[in-house]
C-alpha cells in the first residue's frame, strides 16, 4: 500500500479481508491507483491476439512461438515476448490449428496462469501481495472446474510446456486466484481480457457498488500498461466499507446470486439481494398473467429455491420456473446484443414489446433493452437526432428517464452507465425544446430554462465521463461531450436568440 492510498484493510469472518475508507471521501476522489500484477486472456476466450487481445482469424502467427498474434508489432509486446513466447518456443509448444477461431479455444486456458507463474519468479516481492489472495481451493476441488484446470492448465504446463518446476497445487491456486480476483478490462477496440490488481481485489462485493474503477489500456503491452484508477462513486464516510460489484449490476437477484455462488464462491446477502423488490427497483419482478393488477415476487429474497407469489391473486410458482423464464429472456437479449444500426433498434423494440406484458416495467431485462435502445436512437442510420420526429425524441427522453430512475438506486453516483445515459438524454431534450419554441408551444423564457436544463445535464455527464481513460470508447465520448458542453456554454445566448 502507498501512503496516499485512502483506504485501510480490515478483516472479518464473513468477508475475509476488506477495505474501508481511511477518511471521508467525496464522489470522484481518487482512492488509489495501481499497476496490474499480470494481465492476459480470459477463461473461455475465442482466439485472440496474445499482444493486444483483439479477435484474430489465426492467419498470422508469432515468428518465434507460432501462437496467434495480429502482426509483427503485437508479437514484440513485452507480456507476450517475455512470458509465454519464451516458454512455448523453448519447449516447441505449437499452437494447434482450430476450425473456427470465433469458438472458445481451450489452448488459451493456460496463458494467464502461465504469465502469473512467470511473474511470481520475476517479481517475488510483489508476489507477496498476491499469494494471500483468496483461491477457495477447498470448494473448487469439489467442482468440475478443478478437473478442467487439471487437464487444461496443470498438466499442459507441467508436461507439454515442461514447467514441472511449478507444483500442481501452486498452479491450481493461481487458477483460483485469477477466477476469484481478476477484473475484466477492454482494449481500445472493445475486446475483453483480464487483469489482476492486488489492491482492487481486496474490496468486498456489494450489488450496489460505491466505487468506480477504470482501466487505462494504452497498448504498450508491458506492466506499466493497464493502470487502474479507483474513485469514490458517491460520498463515503471514514470507516465505511469500499464496495465493488463483481457482477453485472443490471441483472436480477436470482441471476446475480447464482453467478456469485458459481464463480466467486459466496452467497451474497447485501441489502439489494435481501430485498424482494431489489430496493424498490423491481428488477426481478414479473407481471401476473392470471390477474390484472398483481405482480409476482419471491417469498424469501435470499432463498433461491423459494416460492414466488402474486401480490393480488393466488397464483404461485417456484424460483426454478422463474429462473427458466429469465434464462430464455437473457438468451433472446444476448441474440440482439451485437446488432447495431436500424436493425438493432428493430430487434430491441420487438423484444421490448414481447416482454412488456410479462415483466415489471422496471425489470432488469427491460432496463437492459432500454439501455441499448437509447444508445441507438440518435445514432443509427436513419435514426439520427435530426431524423427523429418529436414522438421518437420524446420516447428516447422517456426511456432515458426510466433508466436513470433505476440507475439512481443500483448504480448511484458517478457510474459509467449513468454518464452515458445523461449524455444520451441531453440531445433530445435540446431538440424538443427548440421545436416547442419554434412552434410557439413555449415562451422564450421557458425555452431558455429548458435549454439550460439540457446543457446542465450534459455538464453532469461530462463530470462523470471525465473519469474514463481516453483510450476507451467512453473516454472518447467524454472528449466529445466536453467539447459540446463548452460550445453550448459559450454560445448559449446566441442559441436562444437564433432558435
Ligand atoms: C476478490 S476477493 C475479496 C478479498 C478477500 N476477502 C480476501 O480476503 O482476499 C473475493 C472473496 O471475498 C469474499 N467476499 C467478498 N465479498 C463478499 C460478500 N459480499 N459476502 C461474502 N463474502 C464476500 C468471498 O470469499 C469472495 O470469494
Amino acid at each position: 500500500m502507498n501512503e496516499q492510498d485512502l483506504f485501510t484493510i480490515e478483516r472479518n469472518e464473513k468477508f475475509g479481508r476488506y477495505a474501508v475508507a481511511k477518511e471521508n471521501l467525496k464522489a470522484g476522489d481518487i482512492i488509489f491507483t495501481e499497476k496490474p500484477f499480470i494481465y492476459g486472456p480470459k477463461s473461455d476466450t475465442p482466439c485472440i491476439c496474445l499482444g493486444c487481445y483483439s479477435y484474430v482469424d489465426c492467419t498470422y502467427h508469432c515468428s518465434k512461438c507460432s501462437w496467434p498474434v495480429c502482426n509483427e508489432n503485437c508479437e514484440k509486446l513485452f507480456c507476450h515476448r517475455d512470458y509465454e513466447c519464451e516458454v512455448f518456443a523453448k519447449a516447441s509448444v505449437k499452437f494447434q490449428t482450430v476450425q473456427d477461431p470465433t469458438e472458445v479455444c481451450l489452448q488459451y486456458e493456460c496463458l494467464t496462469p502461465l504469465r502469473m507463474l512467470l511473474a511470481k519468479e520475476k517479481d517475488p516481492m510483489r508476489w507477496k501481495e498476491v499469494e494471500c489472495m483468496e483461491a477457495h481451493n477447498e470448494v473448487r476441488k469439489t467442482k468440475p472446474i478443478w478437473d478442467f484446470n487439471q487437464h487444461n492448465v496443470v498438466e499442459y504446463l507441467r508436461n507439454v510446456c515442461k514447467l514441472d518446476r511449478f507444483p500442481e497445487d501452486l498452479i491450481h491456486t493461481v487458477c483460483g486466484i485469477l477466477e476469484i480476483n481478476a477484473f475484466e478490462a477492454k482494449n481500445s477496440a472493445g475486446y475483453t481480457f483480464r487483469c489482476l490488481y492486488p489492491k482492487l481485489a481486496i474490496l468486498s462485493h456489494d450489488c450496489v457498488s460505491n466505487i468506480h474503477h477504470a482501466v487505462d489500456y494504452k497498448g504498450t503491452g508491458d506492466l506499466e500498461d493497464c493502470n487502474v484508477t479507483v474513485r469514490a462513486a458517491i460520498d463515503v464516510k471514514k470507516g465505511e466499507a469500499l464496495l465493488s460489484s463483481y457482477t453485472y449490476s443490471l441483472w436480477p437477484t436470482l441471476v446475480r446470486r447464482e453467478f456469485l455462488r458459481e464463480s466467486k464462491y459466496f452467497e451474497c446477502t447485501c441489502q439489494r439481494c435481501s430485498d424482494k423488490t431489489e430496493l424498490g427497483t423491481n428488477s426481478g419482478t414479473l407481471k401476473c398473467q392470471k390477474c390484472d393488477n398483481g405482480v409476482i415476487i419471491a417469498t424469501d429474497a435470499l432463498d433461491d429455491e423459494c416460492e414466488w407469489n402474486c401480490t393480488h391473486c393466488d397464483f404461485k410458482t417456484r424460483a426454478t420456473a422463474v429462473r427458466k423464464v429469465f434464462a430464455a429472456i437473457q438468451s433472446d437479449i444476448d441474440g440482439v446484443e451485437y446488432i447495431a444500426g436500424p436493425e438493432g433498434i428493430e430487434a430491441r423494440e420487438t423484444l421490448y414489446k414481447k416482454y412488456k406484458s410479462v415483466l415489471h416495467p422496471k425489470h432488469s431485462y427491460m432496463t437492459i433493452l432500454r439501455s441499448g435502445l437509447v444508445q441507438l436512437y440518435g445514432k443509427a442510420e436513419g435514426y439520427t437526432l435530426d431524423d427523429l420526429p418529436d414522438i421518437i425524441l420524446e420516447r428516447k427522453v422517456e426511456l432515458c428517464h426510466q433508466l436513470l430512475e433505476v440507475l439512481d438506486v443500483i448504480e448511484p453516483g458517478r457510474s459509467r452507465i449513468r454518464g452515458i445515459i445523461l449524455y444520451e438524454v441531453h440531445g433530445p431534450l435540446m431538440m424538443l425544446a427548440r421545436h416547442q419554441y419554434q412552434n410557439e408551444v413555449i415562451t422564450k423564457e421557458d425555452f431558455r430554462a429548458q435549454l439550460k436544463k439540457a446543457v446542465d445535464t450534459l455538464g453532469s455527464a461530462v463530470e462523470i465521463l471525465r473519469q474514463e481513460p481516453r483510450s476507451l470508447p467512453e473516454g472518447q465520448l467524454s472528449a466529445i461531450a466536453e467539447d459540446a458542453h463548452k460550445q453550448l456554454m459559450d454560445n448559449f445566448d446566441m442559441l436562444v436568440e437564433t432558435a
